[in-house]
């Protein structure tokens, strides 16, 4: 076993107001395998998005330990973290997050251009390999108000894996697409992860959730339940299965 993400009796606590604090995450601890699909689910406010922050070092940790491969974060300033995250972990979130004043193409490049680890050629060469393995390479000039949603989810994808993350992140990235868009992105997601990127994301959504190895249930700030369903190796008949699985799984939990 190669572990990538290691987190040991994690606390998080916000600040709430005066000398007011939430524990939001309860002594959470889990382990994810280098080339894993992991998704979580569950009840809206049971700590699902903080969970992915604090694991992927966006947010702090109150208590415990998050290493991600051989680096503990609690050791590590704010600084150092955020050059791990640039150069080693990709995020996508519900809203696209892309800069208006920016096309597409440069969108999707600059995240490389920030890392300086590439020429801007070998930079401009990935990006559009990676806008053809997506599908938006014709729309490379295009500025952002002008694609769908499901186009712009794609370009957030491609600049997410600019920098050959060994982790991807999802912060319901089907959340606000339509389900004809979301099952394309999840495929776009299912070929990354073929490919050897670790991929963990967080959502509602039970026919996303069903072409993920590995689901994990989150209640009330803890992992109340995990469901292994293996790789999902892209038959229709076995979705369906899975889905079924998943339901009556979910259902068992209370959910
Ligand atoms: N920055 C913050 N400051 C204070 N409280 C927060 C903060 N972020 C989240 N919370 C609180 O932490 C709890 C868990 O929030 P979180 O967003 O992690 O839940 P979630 O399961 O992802 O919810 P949803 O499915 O609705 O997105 C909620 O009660 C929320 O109000």
């Amino acid at each position: 076993m190669n572990t990538i993400l290691e987190v040991k009796h994690l606390i998080k606590e916000y600040d709430v107001g005066k000398n007011s604090r939430q524990r939001v995450l309860h002594d959470v601890s889990m382990t994810i395998e280098r080339g894993e699909f992991l998704s979580v689910m569950g009840p809206s406010g049971s700590g699902k998005s903080t969970l992915l922050y604090t694991v992927s070092g966006m947010d702090r940790a109150t208590q415990g330990s998050v290493r991600f491969c051989d680096i503990d974060f609690s050791a590590m300033s704010e600084d150092e973290i955020a050059k791990i995250r640039l150069s080693r972990m990709g995020f996508i979130f519900q809203q696209n997050n892309l800069l208006k004043n920016l096309n597409i193409f440069d969108n999707i490049l600059l995240s490389a251009c920030l890392s300086k680890r590439e020429t801007k050629q070998e930079i401009k060469e990935r990006g559009k390999k990676l806008m053809e393995q997506t599908g938006i390479l014709q729309l490379a000039d295009r500025p952002i108000t002008q694609a769908s949603g499901g186009q712009l989810q794609r370009a957030s994808i491609c600049r997410a894996l600019m920098n050959q993350p060994e982790i991807l992140f999802g912060d319901e990235p089907t959340g606000a697409l339509n389900s004809k868009a979301a099952g394309e992105i999840m495929d776009i997601l299912l070929k990354i992860n073929e490919n050897g990127t670790t991929v963990l994301l967080v959502t509602h959504d039970i026919k996303v959730a069903a072409k993920t190895q590995r689901v994990l249930f989150m209640m009330d700030g803890v992992i109340a339940g995990e469901k292994h369903l293996g790789k999902y190796q892209g038959e229709a008949g076995s979705l369906k299965s899975r889905e079924q699985k998943l339901t009556k799984w979910l259902s068992d939990l209370g959910f």
